[in-house]
């Protein structure tokens, strides 16, 4: 049954309650710190120097394109590898040398969840919740109905979204005082979301502290209150949310009547990459820049007009490649 440390952080103690090194983990110190953080797999350097602090409370977004090293950054904090250079570490705590202890106060919901495959969620809950010395929590049976979970089903048969339910509903019950969430939503339906989303807030209002990792924007906008964006194993910048919010860039295209001169779209501050193709006008622009843009377009008839928010990757490409400090702009 070791997998289900993985699974859900839980494991045997190397600190008892009492344990001094426990009690530091107190006012005042980050449950997250990160500092030049490296690791390397053979030739590939995952972390370049992974620079992070989350302090008691915060829900913070950590996002980064595929590849950047969020799973790695997770995993060296859940003690799962070692970092090879710089300080990790939970509730001040080194997360490699304390990883038993810290595995106590920590629900952690991998990419990849690994789960016993006869074993139903139930019985899944029934030896977690035994780990922790909570018997059956009464919350799980309250968290699997609300995120629309059948406990009865070996896990085997239990599809992407719903091992990911099980893994959340087993993190959350036993409540932890971080939750290290790894693309936690991206199998869950819309619905199912929101009930997450619910979950977190939850946790947070009861002063826990959540590190959500994901590859886009929308998914931790909704929940996070502070967002550090990670590019080729570094942390190339650290924002509230609404600042990253406002330079999430977006593509327009708008489709006129008659001919349009693009000098008044170019001129709109922060619209770029401004052409027209055959009528249709086609720029970029940050969310700040999309009230002026749009009253710009309705000077003129319209036949059509779209929309999108571009992947994560093109706005750090716009606004953080080549940047090193983390208050990029
Ligand atoms: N066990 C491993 N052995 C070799 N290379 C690895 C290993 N784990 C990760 N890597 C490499 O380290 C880099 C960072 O990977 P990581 O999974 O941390 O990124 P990520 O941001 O979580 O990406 P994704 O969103 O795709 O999961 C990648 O180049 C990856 O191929």
């Amino acid at each position: 049954m070791a997998h289900a440390a993985y699974v859900v952080g839980s494991g045997p103690s190397a600190l008892s309650p009492g344990d001094g090194a426990c009690e530091r983990g107190g006012v005042g110190i980050p449950v997250i710190e990160c500092a030049g953080v490296t690791k390397r797999f053979g030739a590939t350097e995952a972390l370049r120097g992974v620079d992070l602090v989350v302090e008691a409370g915060e829900v913070f977004g950590y996002l980064g394109p595929n590849g950047a090293g969020k799973t790695t950054t997770l995993r060296i904090l859940m003690g799962l590898t070692r970092a090879s250079g710089g300080r990790a570490g939970l509730f001040g705590l080194d997360a490699w040398a304390h990883r038993d202890g810290l595995h106590r106060r920590v629900g952690y919901v991998p990419g990849d969840v690994a789960l016993y495959p006869r074993l139903t969620g139930q019985d899944h809950i029934d030896y977690v919740g035994h780990l922790h010395g909570l018997g059956r929590p009464p919350e799980a049976a309250v968290l699997a109905e609300r995120l629309d979970l059948d406990l009865g089903r070996p896990a085997r048969q239990l599809s992407r979204g719903n091992r990911q339910k099980l893994a959340l509903v087993l993190a959350v019950m036993i409540r932890p005082e971080l939750l290290v969430l790894d693309e936690p939503s991206s199998g869950l339906d819309p619905l199912v979301q929101r009930e997450f989303h619910a979950i977190l807030d939850e946790h947070g209002s009861r002063g826990g502290t959540v590190l959500l990792s994901s590859h886009v924007l929308s998914e931790v906008q909704r929940v996070a209150t502070r967002i550090g964006v990670l590019s080729a194993g570094r942390v190339v910048a650290v924002e509230q949310l609404g600042a990253l919010r406002a330079k999430s860039l977006h593509h327009v295209e708008a489709q006129f009547e008659g001919r349009v001169d693009v000098a008044p779209f170019a001129a709109v501050p922060g619209v770029r990459d401004v052409r027209l193709e055959d009528g249709v006008l086609r720029c970029d622009a940050p969310q700040a820049s999309l009230d002026p843009l749009l009253k710009a377009v309705a000077h003129h008839p319209l036949v059509d007009l779209t929309c999108t928010e571009a992947e994560l990757e093109e706005t750090f490409l716009a606004y953080y490649s080549g940047t090193g400090g983390t208050d990029a702009a």
